[in-house]
């Protein structure tokens, strides 16, 4: 498969991609022209926040499977193209919000003590200490708009200066300001009033973009210092050059603007303005962070895996997803099972998650299963990304429950799956964390662990089956792992489960489903 790089990621990160064998092209500041006529070469793409992934992109990546954002912010990607095509958009929010939470401290004391403005004097061969007095930030209250993972790591920081600090953001929980001593604001207005220093850490969404203007600068406190090291226009630039002309804002810290690169701002002939070009994120620790970080999760996405950072895939953590991870390949193999042992539509599939499993984040799981229960059919356009959506284009109702209670398994997934008026069911169970087992096939109930080729019979239930089928595969020399023979009613249907080692062919299974008493006979590829 082959990778394209179109910004700077660190070597550590290259050098991964290239070792797992994969094709990776770099080709920083490559013109758009040119990426549009090349990206159908390719099976994922790496880039930073400067290549626009947008539906024209989409439209010339036919080969695309996995977008790889080496950074946090994704405003640079349209999300539900990639939805909708399957693409996996991946991005490493972790990994360097340390440093963008420093470049924002570090933003407030330059701006607030004119570093810049001291240093450029000085170098310009001059000693006049007049015209540079600042401001201490110790027992002044610190506004954070935004109090995710960045804002909470900025908010910790201003209080080892003395600072108060008080956040809004309607989208978390009162827990979060109080882990963090923070004060909540109801609303932005409060949260402006109060505040000496204002510092925005949102993403850039219709909500956020310009949410501190005119207004906000009408009721801020004469003198206001404001930082924006999250996303250009949050703090609207019009605005804020307004203010700070009518001396309302005394000083500025800004990482990022509206149009990137830039170099004629209005902002820059503002002398109490000190800004940088969008590197919050530039540091040595960030970027090997985030180029090795991407490198791994572009590679999991390409082979198919989840993937803890997928930006359009349910939310994972690391122990989340470890904890989820054998139901995830438990509930594939399920899903897998269906179209290959039946040939109906399917109209509904019934999800049951009973038990332990119950208790967990299930989401995945589901995406799984409806990954599992199309693959056969539709190979790999079918993915984690765009199995709802396939459900849903194919009028396939999706309906998952949840039972807490203990049956005869610690925990179960049972599917549903109903198809011209028959239900087929499959249910299975994790033994010891990792054990995966098929404990039922429409109602015969077995103690299956499932290996990459099976082979599921319907029989009736009489002497000599077993011994037949054996000596079938033998003679076409197909070894016989493991047997399992499920009956509910002693002389009428059972249904037998062998697992083998290697496929078998059409020609076997036409020898063998012409035994008296087999009743179907199917091969599956788990
Ligand atoms: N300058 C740089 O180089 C870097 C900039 N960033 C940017 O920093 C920003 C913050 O990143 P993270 O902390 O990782 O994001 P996050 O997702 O962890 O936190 C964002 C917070 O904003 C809140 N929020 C959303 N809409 C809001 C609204 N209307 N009003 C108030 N709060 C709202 C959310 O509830 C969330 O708690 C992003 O814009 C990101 O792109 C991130 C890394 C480097
Ligand atoms: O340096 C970069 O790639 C941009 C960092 C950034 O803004 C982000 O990760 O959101």
């Amino acid at each position: 498969m082959k990778i394209l790089v179109t910004e700077k990621i660190a070597d550590q990160g290259i050098e991964v991609l290239k070792k797992s064998g994969m094709e990776v092209d770099v080709k920083l500041d490559i013109e758009r022209g040119e990426l549009l006529e090349i990206i159908k070469n390719y099976d994922a793409i790496v880039v930073r926040s400067v290549t626009k992934i947008d539906e024209e992109f989409y439209q010339h990546a036919v080969n695309l499977k996995v977008v790889g954002r080496a950074g946090n912010g994704v405003d640079n990607i349209e999300m539900e193209g990639a939805t909708e095509r399957g693409i996996i958009v991946v991005n490493t929010p972790e990994a360097n919000i340390v440093s963008a939470a420093e470049h924002t401290i570090g933003l407030l004391i330059a701006s607030c003590r004119n570093i810049p403005q001291a240093n450029n004097h000085i170098k310009n061969r001059q000693w006049d200490r007049s015209g540079f007095k600042g401001v201490e930030l110790q027992g002044k209250t610190a506004g954070i708009v935004g109090l995710g993972r960045i804002g909470s790591l900025v908010a910790t920081r201003l209080q080892g200066f003395g600072m108060k600090v008080i956040a809004y953001d309607p989208y978390i929980t009162d827990e979060r300001f109080k882990k963090f001593g923070v004060e909540k604001k109801e609303n932005l207005q409060d949260l402006v009033k109060e505040s000496d220093f204002i510092s925005v850490h949102t993403p850039k969404t219709e909500e956020t973009f310009g949410m501190i203007g005119d207004e906000e600068f009408k009721i801020a406190k004469k003198g206001v210092r404001v930082v924006n090291c999250a996303r250009g226009g949050i703090i609207d630039e019009d605005a804020l050059v307004k203010a700070m002309k009518e001396n309302i804002v005394a000083s500025a810290g800004i990482d990022v603007l509206v149009d990137e690169p830039n170099t004629t701002s209005p902002l820059l002939d503002l002398n109490n303005v000190i800004i940088t070009p969008h590197l919050g994120a530039d540091t040595v620790e960030a970027q090997n962070n985030v180029g090795v970080t991407i490198a791994h999760e572009v590679l999991s996405a390409l082979k198919g895996e989840m993937v803890p950072n997928a930006v359009n895939l349910p939310t994972l953590h690391h122990q989340e997803l470890e904890a989820i991870k054998a139901y995830l390949q438990l509930g594939e193999i399920l899903g897998k099972l269906y179209h290959q042992l039946e040939k109906e539509a399917i109209e509904k599939i019934e999800i049951v998650y009973r038990g332990t499993v119950a208790e967990m984040e299930t989401s995945a799981v589901t995406l799984a299963i409806l990954k599992g229960v199309f693959e056969p059919i539709l190979k790999e356009r079918v993915n984690y990304v765009n199995a709802r959506l396939t459900a849903k284009n194919r009028g396939i109702k999706v309906i998952e429950s949840k039972e807490t209670v203990n049956g005869d398994y610690m925990n179960l997934i049972r599917l549903n799956i109903t198809a011209n008026n028959k239900v087929f069911t499959v249910a299975g169970t994790v033994f010891a964390k990792k054990d995966l087992r098929i404990v039922d096939v429409n109602g015969f109930e077995f103690d299956v662990n499932p290996t990459p080729y099976m082979l599921i019979a319907n029989n009736i239930d009489k002497p000599g089956m077993i011994g037949q089928i054996g000596t079938l595969l033998g003679a076409s020399k197909i070894n016989i792992a493991t047997m399992q023979v499920g009956r509910n009613v002693k002389g009428h249907e059972a249904m037998m489960v062998l697992t083998v080692d290697s496929e078998v062919t059409k020609e076997t299974l036409k020898l063998i489903s012409n035994v008296e008493g087999i009743l179907k006979i199917k091969f599956a590829k788990l």
